[in-house]
């Protein structure tokens, strides 16, 4: 019986490592896979090991940290820390990015940006969460200090970026730009196993999701697309299916997969939305270009907005190239 191929095998198979040096990518993804096999440990288990409800602190953005938001993170600095070819990390929940070690990592190329638990409220009623993460070349040269610079980077100079879904089944998703790629955890043997090559979206959805409960803070252009989407049309399919579950990972993943649009608007908890731009926009706009779909701050490509600082947030419309599109198209009628 064939089995499936290993993330490992498949990296080195399809020459998906860095272009820079051979086995740093396989380095940096043994990683996170180590790490989000602790995490995938902890959630399953959430309800008995006392790691539900709050931690009692705030993070950088004034959101109450969930005991697991502090623990993923914990468990993801702790792994990356020892990989000599990362010299820094960045995550939703620290206010300023780490360095790591730098005598140690005197050739460390790539810092990584982090969400480590996305979907934070959903942990204690046991719906899908995620981890997030997005990783670039260091812009400052090797041996010299870390800066803040190495993090601030547009979206369209990342080299992997990917995400861990903690659902009915563990995946690891990822993407160097060689195409969009899926692996299924098999907890019986401990690896994750390639179950979901080239991933792609397609042309169109007939799934939207957002927040409805927001809508009266949403832009008129997406008021106008919203009213269009539920428009009795049996031509164009319409109306379409709500479909959102409070994870951005989950309601990703469900649309790369069967089709849609997630929609989350400028105006609603900031002027720029919810989102953060470089660890939940800049990853998932990666991935989703890769799988043939379109990531849009609504005015253009989002990965080529240039980040100012850590935690800044975006506008983020994101699946089906033709829901974007209409998308866009909404909301420069307004301007
Ligand atoms: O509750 P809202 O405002 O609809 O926001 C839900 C969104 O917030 C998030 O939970 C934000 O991510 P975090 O949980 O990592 O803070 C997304 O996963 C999700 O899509
Ligand atoms: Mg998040
Ligand atoms: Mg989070």
């Amino acid at each position: 019986m064939e089995r499936h191929t290993t993330l490992g095998e498949f990296i080195i198979k399809n020459q998906q490592d860095f272009p820079y040096a051979k086995g740093e990518l396989t380095s940096l993804l043994s990683a996170i896979r180590l790490a989000g096999k602790m995490v995938n440990q902890e959630i399953n288990k959430a309800g008995l090991a006392e790691i539900r409800g709050k931690a009692g602190k705030e993070n950088v953005q004034g959101e109450v940290q969930a005991k697991l938001d502090v623990l993923a993170n914990d468990m993801f600095i702790s792994t990356l820390r020892d990989r000599g070819d990362i010299c820094g990390l960045a995550s939703e929940e620290l206010e300023d990015f780490l360095v790591f070690n730098e005598d140690r990592h005197k050739n460390a190329n790539y810092v990584v940006l982090i969400d480590p638990l996305d979907g934070s409220s959903n942990i204690d009623v046991g719906i899908t969460v995620g981890t997030i993460f997005s990783v670039y070349r260091r812009l400052s040269p090797l041996g010299t200090p870390v800066t803040a610079e190495d993090f601030l980077q547009p979206g369209t100079s990342q080299v992997a970026a990917g995400y861990l879904i903690y659902g009915t089944s563990t995946m690891l998703v990822y993407t160097t730009g060689s195409g969009t790629h899926g692996f299924t955890f098999d907890p019986g043997i401990g690896s994750f196993f390639l179950s979901h090559p080239d991933m792609m979206y397609p042309q169109s959805g007939r799934t939207y999701s957002i927040n409805e409960g927001n809508y009266v803070h949403f832009p008129s252009g997406i008021k106008k697309f919203i009213k269009w989407v539920q428009e009795l049309d049996e031509e164009e399919n319409r109306p379409f299916s709500a479909r959102y579950c409070g994870s951005m990972v989950a309601d990703f993943h469900r649309n790369m997969i069967q089709g849609g649009v997630f929609l989350y608007p400028e105006g609603t908890k900031s002027p720029n939305g919810k989102l953060r731009l470089l660890y939940e926009c800049n990853p998932m706009a990666f991935l989703a270009e890769q799988a043939g779909g379109k990531c849009s701050d609504g005015y253009g490509r989002i990965m080529e907005r240039q980040p100012k600082e850590l935690h800044e947030r975006a506008p983020f419309y994101c699946g089906c190239k033709t829901e974007v599109d209409k998308i866009e198209w909404f909301l420069q009628q307004e301007n």
